[in-house]
């Protein structure tokens, strides 16, 4: 939707990115298949991007003449202080949108004020990495003073790569982080052990593989085309005295993925946390 930061059919604004390995690498995909306008990318790994954006190794590579209509950091938390001090001069014309893990608005606010930028609008983001394909889900939490039109421009960057969602309370951001932002992690785990299992019930790795994969994606294309609670979905698998009830069986176990499952997105939700300071 857009709130006046303009259409879907126009270029996403310039960006700064800030680090592009997996997740800013997901969402410069994303931007590009979208239409992104001319941006800059500070990334020491990546060695070209398409025209007419440009890739800088360094920080003190970044072109003096360029007026990014957002920051986008994307460095791992541990590596964000050393980097602020050189986007300092940006973030005073720009608002800065942090991907990172943990990392309070507040806490960066003050990193940016020491390097020179006091009054810096920082915004928060949890994305994850199907947003390279526009599947992305992004929670995001912008307290004053960010305005509604900087709001709106986050909006339009992100949902340009997937579906947003907002939240008014930052301590939430730590659980967004160990659900969606983890999450497609599990998913992928989940893919592995499916097609582990099925060569230790004796099929060929091939068809072991091919059939755990198109069964998660298929399973999620499905949740997606539908408003039909996930767990009614399950039922509709679940005849009664056959196989995915015994299945069942083992999985919903009070000790097995329910209390799993509580306890991971627990321990992530409490890294994130750690991940502040
Ligand atoms: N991976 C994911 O699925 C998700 C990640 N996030 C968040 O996104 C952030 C990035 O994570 P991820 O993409 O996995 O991390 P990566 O390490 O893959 O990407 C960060 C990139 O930035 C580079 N970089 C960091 N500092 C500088 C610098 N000063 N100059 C040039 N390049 C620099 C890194 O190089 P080098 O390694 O040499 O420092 C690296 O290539 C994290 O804060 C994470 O919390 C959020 C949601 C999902
Ligand atoms: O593992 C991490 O810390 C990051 C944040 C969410 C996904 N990856």
């Amino acid at each position: 939707m857009s709130h006046g930061a303009g259409t879907p059919r126009d270029p996403i604004p310039p960006l700064l990115l800030v680090g592009c390995g997996q997740m800013g690498g997901a969402m410069l995909a994303g931007w590009l298949a979208e239409g992104l306008a001319p941006s800059v990318i500070l990334d020491r790994h990546r060695d070209t991007v398409p025209a007419p954006h440009r890739v800088v190794p360094l920080a003190a590579d970044l072109p003096a003449d360029f007026v990014p209509s957002l920051i986008v950091l994307a460095t791992k938390p541990q590596k964000a202080a050393a980097v602020i001090p050189d986007l300092a001069r940006f973030a005073r014309h720009a608002p800065v949108l942090s991907v990172m893990a943990g990392k309070t608005v507040g806490g960066l606010a003050d990193a940016f004020a020491a390097a020179g930028a006091p009054g810096a609008v920082v915004i928060r983001a949890m994305p994850n990495t199907p947003s390279a394909i526009g599947q992305g889900m992004t929670v995001c939490y912008a307290p004053p003073p960010a305005t509604p039109a900087q709001r709106a421009l986050c909006e339009r960057v992100l949902s340009a790569i997937g579906d947003t969602a907002w939240v008014e309370a930052e301590d939430q951001m730590d659980a967004v982080t160990a659900v969606s932002g983890s999450g497609p992690a599990y998913v992928f785990l989940l893919a592995e052990l499916m097609e582990r299992a099925g060569i230790a019930q004796g099929l060929p790795p091939a068809l072991a593989r091919r059939i755990a994969r198109r069964t998660v994606s298929g399973a999620g294309a499905l949740m997606e085309r539908t408003d039909v609670d996930a767990a009614e979905l399950r039922r509709r698998v679940t005849s009664p005295g056959g196989t995915t009830q015994q299945a069942l069986s083992v999985l919903m176990a009070a000790d097995a993925w329910p209390a799993t499952l509580d306890a991971a997105i627990h321990a992530a939700a409490l890294r994130a946390r750690e991940l502040a300071s």
